[in-house]
C-alpha cells in the first residue's frame, strides 16, 4: 500500500503545474575552412543580421549566438567561429571540437586552394574522433562574385555527394539574392543555418548542452574582446 501512495504522490507532482519551465537547448555548431573563405562574415550574417563593414582574422575563436523558435521550442544555436590561420588555431583545437553537435564546413567559390583544402579539414574532424552521426553540411561562399569563380558547382557537389554532405552555395555579403541579377541561384546565409537547426532537432535527444563559460572549467583560455554589442564572444590562445 505503501507503494501504491508513493506512486500517486509521484504522478501528482508530474501533473502539477510546479514544473520548472524547459530548458533552452543549445546547438554548438562549429564553422571550419580556409582563413579568408568567410566564416567571420556568414556567422555574423546569421547571427546579427547583416554583413559586416570590417573583419580581421579570427584570432582562436569566437562564439556568436542566436536564439531561434523551432516548432514552439526556444533553440539557442551557438557558431564556433574559429580561425583558419594555423598559428591562431593549433593550441586551442581540441577545444572546438567538444559537444559539438554539426559542423559547417565552408570554402570561397573564387578560391580553389580553399576547396582543395577540404579533405585537410575533413581529417581534421575525423582525428578529433568527429562521429559520422553528426551532421556536416558544405558551404561554398561568395557567390557575389560572379566573375571569378574558380569552383564550379558541379564539382562542388561531386564532392559534396562523395562525402555525404548537402552543398550550399552563398553569399554572406548579399545573401538576398532576389532580383539582384548576380547571384540569383544562391541560398539564404539564413535558412542554411535554420536547415542545420531543424536536423538537429528532429534527431537530438532532450540534453541540454552547456555553453563554454559553464562547462566546468574545460575551456583554459583568455578571455579577449567582449560582447561588441552583436553577440560575439572571443578568446584567444595564451601561445599565439
Ligand atoms: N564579396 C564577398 N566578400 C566576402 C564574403 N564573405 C566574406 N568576404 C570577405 O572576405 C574576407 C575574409 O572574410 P572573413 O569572414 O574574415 O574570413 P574568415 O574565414 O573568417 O577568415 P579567418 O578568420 O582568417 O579564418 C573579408 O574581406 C570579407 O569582407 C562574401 O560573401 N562576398
Ligand atoms: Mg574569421
Amino acid at each position: 500500500m505503501a507503494e501504491s501512495g508513493s506512486s500517486a504522490e509521484f504522478s501528482s507532482s508530474l501533473t502539477s503545474s510546479s514544473l520548472p519551465p524547459p530548458r533552452t537547448r543549445i546547438f554548438k555548431i562549429i564553422v571550419i575552412g580556409d582563413s579568408g573563405v568567410g566564416k567571420t562574415c556568414l556567422t555574423y550574417r546569421f547571427c546579427a543580421g547583416k554583413f559586416p563593414e570590417k573583419t580581421e582574422a579570427t584570432i582562436g575563436v569566437d562564439f556568436r549566438e542566436r536564439l531561434v523558435e523551432i516548432d514552439g521550442e526556444n533553440i539557442k544555436i551557438q557558431l564556433w567561429d574559429t580561425a583558419g590561420q594555423e598559428r591562431f588555431r593549433k593550441s586551442m583545437v581540441q577545444h572546438y571540437y567538444r559537444n559539438v553537435h554539426a559542423v559547417v564546413f565552408v570554402y570561397d567559390i573564387t578560391n580553389a586552394a580553399s576547396f582543395h583544402s577540404l579533405p585537410a579539414w575533413i581529417e581534421e574532424c575525423k582525428q578529433h574522433a568527429l562521429g559520422t552521426e553528426v551532421p556536416r553540411i558544405l558551404v561554398g561562399n561568395k557567390c557575389d562574385l560572379q566573375d571569378s569563380v574558380q569552383v564550379n558547382t558541379d564539382l562542388a557537389q561531386q564532392f559534396a555527394d562523395a562525402h555525404s554532405m548537402p552543398l550550399f552555395e552563398t553569399s554572406a555579403k548579399n545573401p538576398n539574392s532576389q532580383g539582384d541579377g548576380n547571384n540569383g541561384n544562391s541560398d539564404h546565409v539564413e535558412a542554411i543555418f535554420m536547415t542545420v537547426a531543424h536536423k538537429l532537432k528532429s534527431q537530438k535527444p532532450l540534453v541540454l548542452s552547456q555553453p563554454p563559460e559553464a562547462s566546468g572549467g574545460t575551456i583554459n583560455l583568455n578571455r579577449g574582446r567582449d560582447d561588441g554589442g552583436d553577440g560575439t564572444r572571443s578568446w584567444g590562445c595564451t601561445s599565439c
